[in-house]
């Protein structure tokens, strides 16, 4: 399969309960990411679009359609070599990181998981991209600001260098101020690591911040697909997606 496919989702479709109570809360949904492309699912809460990341990590394997990563076609069950290039950072940092552990034993814990070697040079290097210095190794949650937080649980996806990142809201829990920090952070190590993102927010000056392309979601369906230049010039074709951008387009900044 070429780089065009490196992220294919097709006609994924996921339903929660059992009898006269089931209901289907992602319906048909496709896409596909370029090798080192940046994806968003933009749409309002309850869409579906975290539905959609948690099946594709493997949290809920409950669902129709098939995911091809990198030209292979993911089974239910994700074994150790899917994590240790697939990885998620989840929205509210507070509670992804345990209370009573150092940030140095986070870090340690998937690197000894995923049998890496050289563990104190490679919290030190992760540290150090993720914009902290040594001295975080020996910090407990409670002592870093929320920003931090985040930068450490993208440290964690991190340190076992993946190729595909699913970013659940990674900035939605933060101070307007530190959600600009980490967003050029996340905009930085996939240049520099030639990642793939696949990105969930509600925020569209997010998404057009990060992401080349979008699907804008309702009622567990893509509406349409956006690129970046249209987000932000407000070109939309399906009526909800109009009245959405409407009311977000002030928010977004112009490209540098
Ligand atoms: N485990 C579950 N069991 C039953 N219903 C669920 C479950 N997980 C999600 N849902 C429902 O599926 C729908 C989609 O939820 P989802 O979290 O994917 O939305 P979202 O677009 O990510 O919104 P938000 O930004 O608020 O998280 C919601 O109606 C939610 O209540």
């Amino acid at each position: 399969m070429s780089d065009q496919n490196f992220v294919n989702v097709t006609g994924m479709t996921i339903s929660f309960g059992t009898g006269s109570k089931r209901r289907q809360v992602v319906r048909d949904v496709s896409f596909q990411i370029p090798k080192g492309g940046a994806y968003g699912l933009i749409g309002e809460s309850g869409c579906g679009k975290s539905t959609i990341l948690r099946a594709l990590a493997g949290l809920n394997t409950d669902f129709s359609g098939t995911f091809q990563f990198d030209g292979e076609t993911v089974g239910n069950k994700r074994g150790k070599p899917f994590f240790s290039r697939v990885q998620m950072v989840f929205q509210d940092p507070y509670a992804s990181l345990h209370p009573r552990k150092l940030v140095q034993d986070v870090l340690t814990e998937p690197l000894k998981v995923h049998g890496f070697d050289n563990i104190h040079q490679r919290i030190d290097d992760v540290l150090r991209a993720v914009g902290l210095g040594p001295q975080f190794r020996f910090r407990y949650p409670h002592e870093l600001s929320g920003g931090q937080r985040q930068r450490i649980a993208i440290a964690r996806a991190l340190i076992i260098e993946p190729t595909l990142m699913l970013l659940d809201e990674p900035t939605s829990a933060l101070d307007v101020s530190v959600q600009a920090e980490i967003l050029n952070l996340l905009k930085t190590l996939r240049e520099e690591r030639g990642l793939t993102y696949l990105m969930v927010s509600h925020d569209l000056a997010v998404i057009a911040h990060i992401c080349e392309r979008a699907g804008i979601m309702q009622h567990g369906r893509v509406l349409e697909e956006m690129t970046a230049d249209d987000i932000r010039a407000g070109r939309a074709t399906a009526d909800y997606t109009r009245t959405f951008l409407q009311a977000s387009l002030d928010a977004i900044p112009s490209q540098e």
